[in-house]
């Protein structure tokens, strides 16, 4: 079997400071509490004897620090690989925008679109297709393990549609696709199309 542990980075913006949109032309790093989460992150894993025999994260700096957070607490950390197909998305006309103007530009709806069927708002460029090719590339490699992959927001949620059975547990579940900052999702895989969604935009427990 292999287990797939998809975290989202920890937080970007200060206490008091307004979140942007902060897409893949953003690269910003963690903030104190963000660094905090992804300490707990990797003493949650730590606790729950959940070591990584890969660890693969998105280009930008802020998924960069919490993965090293999450692997410098493991009893067996193991070379934390750059992968691209984890790196963010554009947000075109809304990238680093306050996100009280880019809902005032494109609407709750879109948004809800967005989080909920990973439909991307007007001007923001995001290559479904190939973004959902990535995903099931990387899913075709069947060795048992725990792989850790660490993203984005607009990156994690490709993963729930890239297979006909966690598209349908999530539609089933009435899944948000989205994931919070220093939340996780775990996926189990026992077969090439043959998953079960054990959690998903799960916190460690306080
Ligand atoms: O939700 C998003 O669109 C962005 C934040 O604006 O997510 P992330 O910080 O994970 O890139």
């Amino acid at each position: 079997m292999r287990r797939l542990f998809i975290a989202r980075h920890g937080n970007t913006f200060g206490p008091g400071e307004a979140a942007r949109r902060v897409g893949v032309r953003t690269d910003i790093p963690l903030v104190e509490s963000g660094h905090q989460q992804g300490r707990k992150l990797g003493a949650w894993f730590a606790s729950e004897a959940i070591a990584f025999d890969r660890a693969l994260s998105g280009p930008l700096i802020r998924t960069r620090q919490t993965a090293e957070h999450i692997l410098s607490a493991s009893a067996r950390p193991c070379r934390l690989e750059i992968a691209d197909f984890l790196a963010e998305i554009d947000h075109g006309p809304d990238e680093n925008g306050i996100e009280d103007d880019v809902v005032a530009r494109i609407g709750h709806d879109a948004i809800a679109a967005w989080d909920e069927r990973a439909e991307a708002p007007d001007g923001w460029i995001v290559d479904h297709d190939s973004r959902i090719a990535a995903w099931r590339a990387f899913l075709a490699d069947l060795t048992p393990g725990n792989v850790l992959l660490v993203t984005s927001n607009g990156a994690a949620r490709f993963a729930l549609l890239a297979a006909q059975s966690l598209a349908e547990q999530a539609r089933a579940t009435g899944r948000n696709l989205k994931l919070r900052t220093g939340a996780y999702g775990e996926i189990a895989q026992y077969g090439p199309d043959d998953f079960s969604i054990i959690g998903w935009d799960q916190r460690p427990p306080k």
